[in-house]
């Protein structure tokens, strides 16, 4: 007798195997919007077949799997006296991963939105923290794609050295590189920003209304990596530029702006970013005609 096939939150997946025959991009097969767990079990349900297996048997078992047992929560009550399961296709012990997969994101993102709340003590002027508020905001503008755009577009105005003139490039080349993913990314996930925010930032583009990644926290690990590779500085000041970086993005939690995971990506991002900078580092060699313009200015 087949039961109805259920995920471990005991939700019904795709009612059973004659109603599977319905659109790929229905939600049960997870094509659209359906959630990961869908989609693996679909792809589940055609190795199954391709293996001429009954899927509702060849869940049983793989419930019954070796590999199951090793969980952390077991489905079945099978007692040790009993054979030993039969070896299943790996496709089918995969199929089992995506429900621990989900729940370990599921209990991330729970934890993310309880810590990023606690965390928001500056997001109003009465929030516990609220006096510290201005602060942060000033923190804020350091951070800005605005305050960086042109600080360095300043410093190129004022260089008088190739060295000098190669770096600034590299930055600004580095800083609109940031600009250009971190939208991209706003745009794809659209995350929304936490309720708890008060969007009163200072010049914003349309993506920014969406919080995953933080912009400010892409840019502060971006530029902190590039400052420390490319500048000569004591210890103390390379100390401070880390530092900065650092509370920049944990004021960007405080004032409510962003999720934790929004800052934490926005750090790896940033960090990743720079690497690609590196990697394609402009110089009057590979890239003359920009050399050449901006000496003709
Ligand atoms: C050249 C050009 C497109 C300049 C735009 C500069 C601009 C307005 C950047 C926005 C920076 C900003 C407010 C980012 C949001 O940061 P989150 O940390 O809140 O994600």
């Amino acid at each position: 007798m087949a039961s109805p096939r259920r995920s471990v939150e005991g939700r019904p997946l795709g009612a059973s195997a004659s109603s599977n025959s319905s659109s790929p991009g229905s939600p049960a097969h997870g094509g659209g919007g359906g959630g990961g767990s869908g989609r693996f079990e679909f792809q589940s349900l055609l190795s199954s077949r391709a293996a001429g297996v009954d899927p509702t048997c060849a869940r049983l078992r793989a419930s019954e799997s070796p590999v199951h047992r090793r969980g952390s929560f077991p489905l079945t009550a099978a007692g040790p006296s009993q054979a030993p399961p039969p070896t299943l296709p790996e496709e089918d012990r995969m199929d089992l991963n995506p429900s621990f997969l989900g729940i370990a994101l599921r209990s991330l993102l729970a934890i993310d939105l309880w810590l990023s709340k606690k965390l928001g003590v500056c997001a109003g002027e009465s929030s516990s923290w609220g006096s510290v508020r201005p602060l942060m905001k000033l923190l804020e503008i350091s951070g800005h794609g605005i305050t960086w755009l042109l600080g360095t577009l300043y410093c190129l105005y004022r260089s008088d050295s190739w060295a000098g003139r190669e770096v600034l490039m590299n930055l600004l080349f580095a800083l609109l590189l940031d600009l250009l993913v971190v939208a991209l990314i706003k745009g794809l996930v659209r995350r929304r920003r936490p309720a708890h925010n008060q969007m009163d930032m200072f010049v914003t583009l349309s993506v920014d209304k969406y919080s995953f990644p933080s912009g400010h926290a892409t840019r502060a690990s971006l530029v902190s990596r590039f400052i420390l590779k490319h500048l000569v500085l004591a210890i103390p000041l390379r100390v401070l530029v880390i530092l900065w970086a650092f509370i920049l993005g944990l004021s960007r939690v405080m004032l409510g702006r962003h999720n934790v995971t929004d800052v934490a990506f926005g750090f790896f991002l940033g960090y990743m970013q720079y690497s690609i900078v590196d990697y394609c580092w402009l110089s009057p060699h590979n890239a003359p005609v920009l050399f050449i313009l901006w000496n003709q200015q």
